[in-house]
């Protein structure tokens, strides 16, 4: 399901506001705080060498008028217009100012000597891939050495999706206006964008709510369970944890320790008697059954408040019976790497499912959950793949990647802000399925046990990173680390 497109909503939301005010007020908004941000870059404003890449629209008259106040703070700029006819009262006023302006062939030069460059060249009046010149002038902010403040949105990068067609800009910055653009918090657009600073221009009471949120510590601290002091094990959640297998045992002594650093009541593991001990040698507290070989099914532990089932286990016929067995319970389900392969064999365990899904795959994941859709279709548009698979599934979906996602039928999607390339490593998505379990086994509804675990994860991450690579077991340490950062914020 969508709501309208970020463009449509920001345009009506514009209008109606600007039938409430003065001529240009909106544009005078913007770039004032599109210089601000810009002022706040360089070490020094006066003799700074900026230039400004403009096109025809609007876009370019935000860069043209911040322009025009970096001017008169003493800043040399000069515009390079990309169009035929620049915002003729932004170029007026930074003329006013001292600005100068230059041809297209005179650009690269320009950007190679510059201290800042302004991507002004499109926003969300784009269509399709950027035309020329506008690529060719998108594509020198790839190898300035100069900061790269776009406006709005880097050029080249769809709003609403992240995707990106063509040539597009890379921004150190991007400074954008009245509501966060989708295409700005998901990848590949993410990427792109750099740090993303927000200007507020007074649109907020006339937009409805976003279609795409990115969760901040104090969304993820109100959504955290708090022990009191009528908690007990079984009222913190116990854990159901299916994972691991002979080849890969580490997967279910990675998983068991993302849950129990999540501060899970307890967690009940089911696996083969050598890796059941495993998980009790690193994991005293776990409480491991092994699995009868002769009938695994009947073996698996009883009351648990949620399931974990997939990391490592392998795609046998016993794997597959285990997973029919897990979905055919009353309660949450987390279903994760080989699960998914398993399950998209046989989509109909989850679509039938009344109790809730989770499924948390990587784009190579998704593909064979989504007949047609290949892995680069996937990371070309992961909005799109993560919110089909959630509506075709009839479950919450969450997209593993640099920018993590998650989807639920009529829920927003959630891009997690905590991402990092640290994370990139093998076992590490095992650790994440553990954490999210025992925040299900709590009683967190998915989406929610989706975005803390997710944030976390990275936060995680970050915590442990001193300089050196991390690997998955370092997580172990830093998620209690991270659960505090976010709780007792300041401590
Ligand atoms: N409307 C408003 O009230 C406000 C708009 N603002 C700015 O205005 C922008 C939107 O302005 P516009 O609607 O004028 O649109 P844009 O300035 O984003 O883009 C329109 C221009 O881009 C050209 N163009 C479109 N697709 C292209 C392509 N593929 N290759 C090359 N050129 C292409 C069009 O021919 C047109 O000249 C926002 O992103 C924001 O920066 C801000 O000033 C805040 C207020
Ligand atoms: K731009």
């Amino acid at each position: 399901m969508r709501t309208a497109h970020v463009v449509e909503t920001v345009r009506t939301a514009e209008h109606a506001l600007m039938a409430r005010l003065p001529d240009g007020t909106l544009m005078h908004r913007a770039a004032f705080g599109l210089a601000s941000v810009c002022a706040q870059i360089l070490p020094r404003v006066s003799g700074a060498r900026v230039v400004l890449l403009v096109g025809s629209g609007d876009n370019g008259g935000d860069a043209l008028f911040a322009g025009a106040e970096l001017a008169r703070r003493g800043a040399a700029v000069t515009a390079v217009a990309a169009g035929r006819t620049p915002h003729p009262g932004g170029l007026a006023a930074l003329r006013a100012a001292g600005g100068r302006t230059a041809a297209v062939a005179e650009a690269a030069d320009l950007v190679a000597a510059a201290d800042l460059v302004v991507d002004g060249l499109v926003g969300i009046g784009v269509r399709g891939a950027l035309r020329e010149p506008h690529a060719s002038l998108a594509a020198l902010t790839e190898t300035t050495d100069a900061a790269v403040v776009a406006v709005d949105l880097p050029s080249g990068v769809d709003a609403d999706t992240g995707a990106v067609p063509g040539a597009s800009v890379r921004a150190d910055v991007t400074v954008t206006f009245g509501t966060h653009k989708p295409g700005l918090l998901v990848d590949p657009g993410a990427q792109r964008a750099g740090v993303v600073e927000f200007v507020d221009i007074g649109l907020a009471p006339d937009l409805p709510a976003p279609d795409v949120v990115a969760p901040q510590a104090a969304d993820v601290a109100a959504l955290l369970p708090r022990p009191t002091a009528e908690s007990d094990k079984y009222r913190r959640g116990v854990l159901g944890l299916a994972a691991g297998s002979d080849r890969y045992r580490g997967a279910a002594v990675l998983a068991a320790g993302g849950a129990l650093r999540t501060g899970v009541g307890m967690l009940r593991y089911a696996g083969q008697p050598e890796v059941a001990r495993e998980v009790v040698a690193r994991w005293p507290e776990a409480v491991v059954s092994v699995l009868d070989p002769m009938d695994p099914v009947a073996s698996l532990p009883r009351r648990v408040a949620a399931w974990v089932i997939g990391p490592g286990r392998g795609l046998h016929p016993t794997a597959a019976a285990e997973l029919e067995a897990v979905l055919a319970t009353e309660e949450p389900v987390l279903v994760d790497a080989d699960a998914i392969t398993l399950l998209a064999r046989d989509p109909d365990l989850v679509r039938k499912r009344d109790a809730p899904t989770l499924l948390t795959p990587h784009a190579g994941e998704l593909s064979r959950l989504l007949p047609g859709a290949d892995r680069a279709d996937i990371e070309a548009n992961r909005l799109e793949h993560a919110r089909r698979a959630a509506a075709e599934y009839g479950c919450t979906v969450l997209l593993k990647g640099s920018t993590t996602l998650v989807a639920e039928p009529g829920r927003p999607v959630a891009a997690n802000p905590t991402g990092t390339p640290l994370l990139a490593t093998a076992g590490s998505g095992d650790v994440l399925a553990g954490m999210i379990g025992a925040l299900l086994a709590a009683g967190l509804p998915s989406w929610e046990a989706a975005v803390c675990g997710a944030y976390l994860h990275g936060l995680a991450a970050r915590l442990a990173h001193d300089g050196a690579p991390i690997s998955a077991s370092d997580l172990f340490d830093a998620v209690p680390r991270a659960i505090a950062a976010v709780t007792r914020p300041g401590e």
